[in-house]
């Protein structure tokens, strides 16, 4: 443990959430935003021994300092009479575990760390309290021309970016058929959009942004946004955003931010590296925990198979006879996903697929056509496999295993989603490494599935290990459960990377810098 500590102490940047004049002049905030909202007077008095029995039976775990209340349903929340018709005419009636818990604590104006299983509605526990915070600033000062905006949502991929925003607008959208409200305006801010429609919108100023990190750094360089007046940020899928070489865009960002925000970071996989850092930069934090973060859910069915590279097309074609559609198709490479794509359209199945190489119209068309039923299959790099909430998938079918147990986690919770249950299949073959093996085998013993003979002969050192309180003990880099962090074969990658980067700044590509 004393090695692990050390470790992560020395991975940890908490200078990415940090903005250089706060490092630079360690202006340290000791007390969260204030904010209007309270709960219910009878809420607001209920003993410690309540709140605690209430998590208890939600599963619910918390740290932190004056954790607000958890709060079984949405009228407690005080949330306005518009919204409550649009969650009931959705048919969400009540809060899951994580809304219980969230939507207090962001509400009371607390930075939070949140984790739990994919599909158990982290999203509407960051939107709703964002529209109400937009509200409630736009009632005490209406903001004019260029101003905004209040509210900012940083999603790792454009697609993801799409659908919270899309998620926001529903809401928002609801609330202008009333009078009695202020017109919230929301902006989509992604590459791959002409700009000048998102200065339009800029220039009529904007309360909610969600964003993807590049073109939001590109528009506060041009000065075209700014975030003079933002109090509020969430990092969706947090730590994909800071673990996939976002980290200097995200440190640019908060760099424009002039006063202290509320942070909140979401995500179903966060190793403890990260909780680790983005606690000691946020205030005062709140850590709320639905089940181990990086768990897989247990609303699917996971199935693992033996398959030869050579017989993989073949599986894929059976494999897509267990379930009718939707299917999901992953694949590392996008090479892959263009053969597969490819292969399935000759095979007669109403396929589309996506990858990064693509544009992003023909992102936006392949995610539009399958969620809308026209399509049976997609067929995906892990573009698609965070926080991307496709309507009833039935079966996600890996046609390779992710090298990292995080993806796998993401991807296989594509299906499974609030309630239902899904299945999963996994190829495997012997181009698959030890370690994620394990990393997977030990996924399966966790949610109780069923293990083939090719993982159960696979023994290690650490064999599953617990903690002192006999929770599942994950690596703190990379949240395996089959290794430990000395031997996590990502932090090794991460070294050779940084190690690259180190050598080819101070030393170019070839010969040396004036310097040495
Ligand atoms: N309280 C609720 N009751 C019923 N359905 C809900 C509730 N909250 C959210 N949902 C629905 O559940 C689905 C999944 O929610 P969401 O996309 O927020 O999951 P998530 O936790 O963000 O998953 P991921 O980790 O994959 O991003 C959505 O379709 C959403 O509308």
């Amino acid at each position: 443990m004393e090695v692990e500590k050390e470790i992560i102490e020395s991975l940890s940047d908490r200078k990415t959430l940090l903005s250089v004049r706060e490092v630079a002049k360690s202006i340290q905030y000791s007390e969260p935003l204030p904010t209007g909202w309270k709960p219910p007077l009878a809420i607001r008095s209920r003993s410690r021994k309540v709140c605690e029995n209430i998590r208890k039976k939600r599963r619910i775990l918390v740290d932190g300092e004056d954790i607000p209340p958890p709060i079984s349903n949405f009228k407690d929340m005080r949330l306005p009479e518009p919204i409550l018709k649009k969650l009931a005419e959705k048919g969400i009636l009540k809060p899951t575990p994580i809304q219980v818990q969230a939507l207090p604590v962001i509400l009371s104006g607390r930075d939070m760390i949140g984790m739990a299983a994919t599909g158990s509605g982290k999203t509407l526990a960051f939107v709703l309290p964002i529209i109400m915070m937009a509200i409630q600033e736009e009632y005490m000062m209406p903001i004019l021309g260029r101003e905004g905006p209040f509210g900012l949502v940083i999603c790792p991929s454009r697609e993801l970016a799409k659908q919270t925003y899309d998620v926001v607008e529903e809401f928002v959208e609801c609330m202008r058929k009333y009078n009695n409200y202020p017109a919230i305006r929301s902006m989509l801010c992604i590459g791959g959009v002409d700009m000048r429609s998102q200065l339009e919108i800029l220039e009529r100023s904007v309360h909610i942004v969600v964003a993807t990190p590049g073109r939001l750094k590109d528009m506060l360089a041009k000065k075209k946004m700014n975030l003079d007046n933002c109090r509020y940020l969430v990092l969706d899928e947090a730590d994909r955003i800071l673990d996939l070489g976002f980290e200097d865009e995200i440190r640019e960002v908060i760099n424009y931010f002039r006063d202290q925000r509320q942070t909140l970071l979401f995500s179903a996989t966060m190793p403890k590296k990260i909780q680790t850092f983005a606690r000691s930069a946020l205030v005062k934090p709140v850590i709320v925990n639905v089940g181990r973060a990086g768990a897989a859910s247990l609303n699917v069915i996971q199935e693992v198979e033996y398959v030869k590279q050579e017989a993989k097309f073949l599986c894929l074609l059976q494999c897509l006879q267990k379930t009718p559609p939707p299917v999901l198709v992953f694949s590392e490479s996008k090479a892959d996903v263009d053969n597969i794509h490819e292969y399935l359209i000759l095979k007669r199945v109403e396929a589309v697929s996506i990858h990064g190489g693509k544009e992003n119209e023909e992102r936006q068309h392949a995610i539009s056509s399958f969620k809308a039923g026209r399509k049976d299959v997609l067929v995906a790099t892990d573009v698609a496999s965070k926080g991307l909430d496709f309507p009833n998938i039935q079966h996600v079918i890996n046609f390779d295993m992710p090298d990292q147990i995080e993806n796998y986690i993401h991807r296989i919770g594509r299906t499974g989603r609030c309630g239902k249950t899904g299945i999963s299949t996994t190829f495997i073959n012997s181009r698959q490494s030890e370690t994620t093996l394990l990393d997977l085998k030990h996924v399966l013993i966790e949610a109780k599935q069923r293990i083939p003979p090719v993982l159960a002969k696979l023994s290690d050192e650490t064999e599953v290990a617990f903690d002192n309180a006999r929770q599942f003990k994950d690596c703190a880099n990379c949240g395996g459960l089959g290794h430990s962090i000395q031997s996590c074969p990502k932090l090794e990658r991460q070294n050779i990377q940084l190690a690259a980067r180190y050598m080819s700044h101070n030393f170019g590509t070839g010969g040396f810098k004036a310097e040495f």
